[in-house]
């Protein structure tokens, strides 16, 4: 049964596979051809295909279960692609196998078809760069207004995960997880970051140089990462860190924690557990996700903390946490100090966010706890203003030296280094970004339940998009107020109300673990949520992201609209509504798509939104941006805005009661029934029911 079908109780639906459809690739209908998002060096063979984009993905017929096309389509296609992988793998295949490192030319050549740009930042007199090439001129040294002097490095690239094992020693276990992952070609940030991480300080500061001495200190750079949403930013700093401790397991015994990894969420934190657990696989190091009534503490011959005598320590080696729950974890930060003081590596991913000013106190706060001299350092996010790098740069400083003052000698700052894949700050080039006038709040609603029931397609510019997928909001309120107008949209054919939920902050974690499994598992195909979601969860078959409310900021927009489209997939849809309160502000969201399909457009796109909108839409200050993202949209905030044409309060979602829908949505079941008997039934009964988003 198709649920696309069920939901728009439509039935002229062509049969699958009849020609009468476009059947394209949408990001739930397989794996991830090619992670990668600029493989330019593959276009210049007359490897690459062009990327599709534009009316094909606004077609009907898209083939949320994958059996859309016929066998014989299916198997041109996957010629077609073999054919090309063959040609695209050869550059990969050489690298792999290429017994002498690659010259700096060529190192060069290759970050720069990624879009990789690396820069090291050294203070003036600190410590001197050490080589310099002829071919730096244009673009080094330059120097910032704090005095640090900037080159830009061609570390090698590490363009497939087999090279790993000859070049840096990685440990057989960890390689095989690799593998048996399915991970073989890395992406960008991959290429660019592992040689930094992996190689020793030396290496980077010579640029790429390859070391094999299994004593090479790793990760001895501190890293500030900006790389696209769904580039595989997890892997990029995982691996390293998996690395670093199995070497270091290898030369002495510690017991307790040495890496923390913070992030803003709890559904990420134990995301990246997750995928932390499979990639250290019986490596023995073990990985925690921090939750509530665990602590940490090395130190149990301490009298300070009676409390945390009844609970054992956290038996890890990695930690990952929300900053609050970290807190809660350390619990006295003088009863933990030896736990502290062992941690050798400190992740922030979503770094922007962790020292935004909602989570910065908490951040610096374990930050600060910290006390190990050689904690080294990661910041990684798809988005980055260049006051957080700033703020990074003055705490490495400052800490540095309040260590120096209290400690027997001078704490050295590492090399300072900053990645950054395609263009900063720009949303994912692989999506197709869609901005609709909704006019007003009656206006969204009406359009969203077009798109849940479509009875034409394309002529009034709204994409049909297939399940699963996201619908964002302002606030909680707003995500459970739209989640109760639309619970009897989907009819109980199609699994009714079990088939749409709702995931805030107020719910208890077990209700949030509760609604992520099953959205995972495919059992919820519509989930409405507020920016709770919108940093770095990864559902990998997410066909579209709607932006029922805007987003308040640019970085709100680039990362939730980045839940769709990750690993270079294709097909991903991103709509955001916008009504007649949203004009003053709506231009940001504008130029981040204008940008976004601009990056694309270097491989043949067009962008959809007008030069004439542009130039209308007026340009907010940056008072008017700030506020924004303080507190959104003011009338979605409260009841008290309303909407001059409806009179109706503005912030309340809501057309008819839930009764009345209800009953409606009985009726017509009831009528549909008897028209059609043998169309009724469960789903789950048809043999054809969506199996759920890959772990
Ligand atoms: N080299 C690779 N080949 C194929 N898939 C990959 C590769 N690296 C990562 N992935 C997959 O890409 C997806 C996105 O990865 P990840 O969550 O790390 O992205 P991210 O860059 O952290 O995104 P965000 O900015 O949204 O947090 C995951 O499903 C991951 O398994």
């Amino acid at each position: 049964m198709d649920p696309l079908r069920l939901l728009t109780r439509s039935t002229k639906f062509a049969k699958k596979g009849s020609s009468s459809g476009t059947q394209i690739h949408t990001p739930s209908s397989g794996p991830a051809l090619n992670p990668q998002l600029f493989d330019h060096a593959n276009e210049a063979q007359g490897a690459q295909r062009k990327r599709k984009r534009g009316s094909e993905t606004v077609t009907t017929g898209l083939d949320f279960f994958g059996g859309g096309a016929s066998a014989k389509e299916r198997s041109a296609e996957q010629k077609e692609q073999h054919d090309d992988d063959e040609k695209a793998g050869e550059l990969h295949q050489h690298m792999a196998q290429a017994p002498v490192a690659l010259s700096a030319d060529e190192c060069k050549q290759i970050l720069g078809r990624h879009k990789v740009k690396v820069t090291l930042f050294q203070r003036g007199s600190d410590e001197p760069v050490k080589k310099k090439k002829k071919d730096q001129k244009k673009t080094a040294p330059q120097t910032s207004g704090r005095q640090d002097q900037a080159t830009v490095l061609y570390p090698e690239p590490v363009s497939h995960f087999d090279n790993l094992g000859p070049r840096y020693r990685i440990s057989k276990a960890l390689l095989r997880n690799i593998k048996d992952n399915g991970y073989t070609t890395t992406t960008e940030v991959q290429l660019g970051a592992l040689p930094l991480l992996l190689g020793s300080r030396a290496d980077v500061l010579t640029q790429g140089a390859v070391k094999t001495d299994e004593e090479a200190s790793v990760l001895d750079v501190d890293l500030l990462s900006i790389a696209p949403t769904g580039s595989g930013k997890t892997l990029a700093f995982m691996i390293p860190l998996i690395h670093a401790l199995v070497l270091s397991r290898r030369s002495q015994t510690i017991s307790g924690p040495q890496a923390i990894i913070l992030a803003p969420t709890k559904e990420l934190a134990s995301q990246i557990a997750n995928e932390g657990r499979k990639l250290a696989l019986n490596t023995a190091i073990r990985i925690t996700n921090v939750r509530k009534g665990m602590h940490i503490d090395s130190d149990q011959s301490s009298d300070q903390d009676a409390s945390s005598k009844d609970v054992p320590p956290v038996k890890a080696d990695i930690l990952v946490s929300t900053p609050a729950a970290l807190r809660n974890a350390i619990g006295d930060v003088r009863t933990s100090s030896r736990a502290l003081s062992q941690i050798r590596f400190l992740v922030l991913d979503e770094a922007d966010v962790l020292l935004d000013p909602l989570f910065r106190d908490q951040t610096l706060a374990v930050w600060n706890a910290l006390s190990n001299p050689d904690l080294r350092l990661g910041f990684w996010s798809a988005t980055m203003g260049s006051s957080i790098e700033e703020l990074v740069k003055a705490t490495i400083k400052s800490r540095a030296e309040k260590l120096s003052g209290i400690g027997p000698s001078p704490v050295q700052i590492a090399p300072f280094v900053r990645l950054v894949v395609g263009l900063k700050d720009s949303a994912v080039p692989n999506v197709d970004h869609r901005l609709i006038y909704a006019a007003t709040e009656q206006g969204k609603l009406m359009a969203l339940r077009q798109l849940l029931h479509p009875t034409s397609t394309g002529l009034d510019k709204q994409p049909v998009v297939r399940a699963p997928f996201l619908i964002f909001t302002q606030t909680i309120e707003r995500a459970v107020a739209l989640h109760s107008e639309l619970l009897y949209d989907i009819p109980a054919e199609a699994g009714g109300i079990s088939r749409i939920s709702v995931l805030h902050s107020d719910l208890s974690d077990t209700a949030r673990d509760h609604v992520m499994t099953r959205f995972r598992k495919g059992e919820v195909w519509i989930l409405i949520t507020t920016d709770l979601l919108s940093r770095g969860v990864d559902f990998r078959g997410i066909n579209a992201v709607v932006n029922y409310d805007a987003p308040t900021s640019a970085a709100a927009y680039v990362h939730r609209v980045g839940r769709t489209g990750r690993a270079g997939r294709e097909g991903g849809v991103a709509l955001t509504y916008y009504t007649d309160d949203d004009v003053s502000s709506i231009k940001t969201v504008a130029n981040i798509i204008v940008a976004s399909q601009k990056q694309r457009g270097e491989a043949g796109g067009t962008t959809n939104i007008q030069q004439w909108l542009l130039d209308a839409l007026p340009t907010p200050s940056k008072r008017d941006k700030q506020q924004l993202k303080k507190r959104g949209i003011e009338t979605r905030r409260s009841a008290s805005g309303k909407d001059t044409k409806t009179g109706k309060p503005k912030a309340r979602i809501s057309t008819k009661s839930g009764y009345i829908r209800k009953m409606e949505n009985n009726r017509k079941g009831a009528v549909a029934a008897s028209q059609n008997p043998q169309e009724s039934g469960d789903a789950s009964d048809s043999g054809e029911s969506f199996g759920g988003f890959e772990e």
